[in-house]
């Protein structure tokens, strides 16, 4: 049985590649962004992002970050327009970030790298479902937001606040009527390039969006995000940190920028 992928030295981003091929395929994600490298397209339009706090439904440690998870049933909480055609419901919000302020995003910027970065997960109605439109090269659009350490979040805060009941790999708590857009930076500025997921099964399915503004967190906000495990209870206990993928080559493709 092949021991479930992670970030150790033994499970981590160098070794995805022997249960998941796909991993040094063609348009795989992170990458780093060069800001000069990027080509100013008029046409992409702006985000519409459209999110219902009543969708929200659950905080779950998941073992690799921790995630939450919205109703999609219906198209209450979305994304439209942005670089995508057609309607894009609102999955999952997670997070990934390092051991130290120095590192934690996957995207990075000419090199730059930020201490956690966000990621809202949207899938294409166009398909039945998430997991039929994983497999698919329009299937995903995810939002990427950058962390800086500054001023403490409030809007973030109420999602730490939820840490102390999913502490454990596989813990999940109710949690209910948040807004997902109150995480969003003021200037939707983007830059976006097709890609993957960031982790197995690394599916070349996501039109990826990143903010060019960051967001504000406080060092002892990010400490918060360090209290969490990769490990479950009564497992030795590891601590929830290093959970990025690093960048992968671009491949020749195209990264365009919404602004200029
Ligand atoms: N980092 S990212 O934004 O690129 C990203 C977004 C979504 C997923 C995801 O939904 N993965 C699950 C999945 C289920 C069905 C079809 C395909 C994929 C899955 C597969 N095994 N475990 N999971 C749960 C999982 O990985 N959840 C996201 C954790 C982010 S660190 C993964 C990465
Ligand atoms: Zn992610």
């Amino acid at each position: 049985m092949a021991h479930a992928w992670g970030y150790a030295a033994n499970n981590g981003p160098d070794k995805w590649v022997s249960n998941f091929p796909i991993a040094d395929g063609p348009r795989q994600s992170p990458i780093d962004i060069l800001p000069g490298g990027a080509s100013y397209d008029s046409g992409l339009k702006p985000l519409r992002l459209k999110y219902d706090p009543s969708n929200c439904l659950e905080i779950l440690n998941n073992g690799h970050s921790f995630q939450v998870t919205f109703a999609d049933d219906s198209d209450s909480s979305t994304l439209k327009e942005g670089p995508i055609s057609g309607v894009y419901r609102l999955k999952q919000f997670h997070f990934h970030w390092g051991a130290s302020d120095d590192k934690g995003s996957e995207h990075t910027v000419a090199g730059t790298k930020y201490p956690a970065e966000l990621h809202l997960v949207h899938w294409n109605t166009k398909y039945p479902s998430f997991g039929e439109a994983a497999s698919k090269p329009d299937g995903l659009a995810v939002v990427g937001v950058f962390l800086k350490i500054g001023d403490a979040n409030p809007s973030l805060q109420k999602v730490l606040d939820a840490f102390n009941d999913i502490r454990a790999k596989g813990k999940q708590t109710s949690f209910a009527d948040f807004d997902p857009s109150t995480l969003l930076p003021g200037c939707l500025d983007y830059w976006t390039y097709d890609g993957s997921l960031t982790t197995p099964p690394l599916l070349e399915s996501v039109t990826w969006i990143v903010c060019k503004q960051p967001i504000s967190v406080s060092c002892q906000q990010m400490a918060k995000f360090r209290s969490l495990l990769f490990s479950a209870e009564g497992e030795p206990e590891c601590c929830m940190v290093d959970n990025y993928r690093p960048p992968q080559p671009l491949k020749g493709r195209p990264v365009r920028a919404s602004f200029q």
